[in-house]
């Protein structure tokens, strides 16, 4: 069964990775928005020029996908620190924002309701 991994175990074992390389000075927050950035274009380079690609992946090697993990990973590791250098509590942030969402947009036909404005 897969674990149940929360944000704060993220957040607090980041903090300590950073900590004991003496690495806090450079996790300001615009040294890690960058390093976010960073890792984004990493993750695109994934699915550059590759066509439309279907969900669950199905022709990709397990080593793509274990290359796709890690950049994804680089990416929430990145955000998390950001928003821990910024003193935002990212967990409740993304939940506030799934509920202001859902008022913005209520699902009024389940047949025509469409993402787009
Ligand atoms: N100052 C740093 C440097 C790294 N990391 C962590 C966050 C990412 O998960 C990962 C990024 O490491 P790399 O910069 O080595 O990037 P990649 O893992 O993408 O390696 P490469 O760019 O060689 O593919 O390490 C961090 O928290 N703080």
């Amino acid at each position: 069964m897969a674990k149940d991994v929360s944000l704060l175990e993220l957040r607090q074992r980041l903090a300590e990775f950073a900590h004991v390389r003496g690495w806090d000075q450079f996790h300001s927050p615009r040294n890690l928005l960058l390093a976010l950035v960073g890792e984004v274009g990493e993750l695109s380079e994934i699915f550059q020029w590759k066509g439309e690609v279907a969900r669950g992946l199905p022709n990709w090697t397990p080593r793509d996908k274990e290359h796709l993990a890690e950049e994804l990973s680089d990416v929430l590791l990145y955000l998390i620190q950001l928003a821990d250098v910024c003193g935002l509590d990212l967990g409740e942030a993304a939940l506030s924002k799934i509920i202001k969402n859902a008022r913005k947009y209520p699902v009024i036909d389940r047949n025509y309701s469409s993402p787009d404005h």
